[in-house]
């Protein structure tokens, strides 16, 4: 038995509309969840592994180990990170900034391009960005992840002008890929079914590679979950990535380091722990 958690976003249909096709296995139950909760399940040994926030791993790194060449991340632009501001970023200190409640790593990433790069310390909130939200007490900015910011990128009438997509904005500044999410093993997982979580590795990266190779016709049954436009949604996923190569790797060190350094990880998440 093998517990598996996928993040339920569009962006993970190169992997899992193939995964649904052709593994049928009872034995590998799948949670499909936003990242916040599949993290929480994780953690709480709920689930045995599966796609959570890196920045999951980088909390708790001795209960985890990060599963080679897989991911959810961006070299540039991603199409749905972004912080949606009526101000320019320079100008949010002491402003309320509400953050989305289904990401981990989002929220720190938008923490740290704010606080080491713009140099400004807003009042966050954490919430429900779509939908009743007091008009009184409206947000300077909001910062939106997944199928909720592909949504509100979309929206005529935003009051948000300024758009910040967070992996263009950490590439511009690193020269690095930004990686969201790693597919997590718990240690405790590995110490009795190693064999079981090669398998599930080996089915993951050839579900990922056939996903890659089919692109356009996955994109179209992908864009109707939104609604989106097909072809905007083909170019979103062809910029999505789902490898965890030497750029990647280096990319999570320096947010981890950068995490450790806010007290927001733990010193033991670096170096990196990969499986197998
Ligand atoms: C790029 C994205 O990546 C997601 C963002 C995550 C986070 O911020 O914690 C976690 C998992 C990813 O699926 C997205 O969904 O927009």
């Amino acid at each position: 038995m093998a517990r598996f958690g996928m993040v339920n976003y569009i962006n993970t249909a190169p992997i899992y509309e193939v995964w649904k096709e052709q593994v049928h296995n009872p034995d590998w139950p799948v949670t499909e969840a936003p990242p916040a909760q599949l993290n929480r399940l994780l953690a709480a040994g709920e689930l045995d592994l599966g796609f959570v926030s890196c920045y999951e791993y980088a909390v708790r790194p001795e209960q985890y180990r990060i599963m080679a060449d897989l991911s959810i991340s961006a070299t540039g632009p991603v199409g749905s990170v972004f912080l949606f501001s009526s101000v320019p970023p320079e100008e949010l200190d002491g402003k309320q900034v509400l953050m989305t409640g289904q990401s981990d790593t989002s929220v720190w990433l938008l923490r740290i391009i704010l606080e080491d790069f713009f140099l400004v310390k807003p009042k966050y909130t954490s919430g429900e960005v779509f939908g009743a939200r007091d008009p009184a007490n409206e947000p300077a900015a909001v910062l939106a992840i997944g199928d909720e910011a592909l949504r509100l990128a979309t929206e005529t009438n935003s009051p948000y002008p300024v758009q910040v997509d967070l992996a263009e904005f950490w590439n511009q500044q690193t020269s690095l890929p930004f990686v969201f999410s790693v597919c997590a093993v718990r240690e405790d997982f590995l110490a009795t079914a190693e064999d079981t979580a090669r398998d599930l590795h080996q089915t993951l990266l050839s579900c990922r590679d056939q996903g890659q190779e089919r692109l356009p016709e996955i994109s179209e049954r992908a864009a109707r979950r939104i609604p989106m436009d097909p072809t905007a949604c083909l170019h979103y996923l062809q910029a999505m990535e789902y490898d965890l190569s030497s750029a990647k790797l280096e990319a999570l060190e320096e947010f981890f380091s950068r995490l450790i350094r806010h007290g927001a990880a733990s010193a033991k998440a670096l170096p990196l722990k990969i499986f197998p």
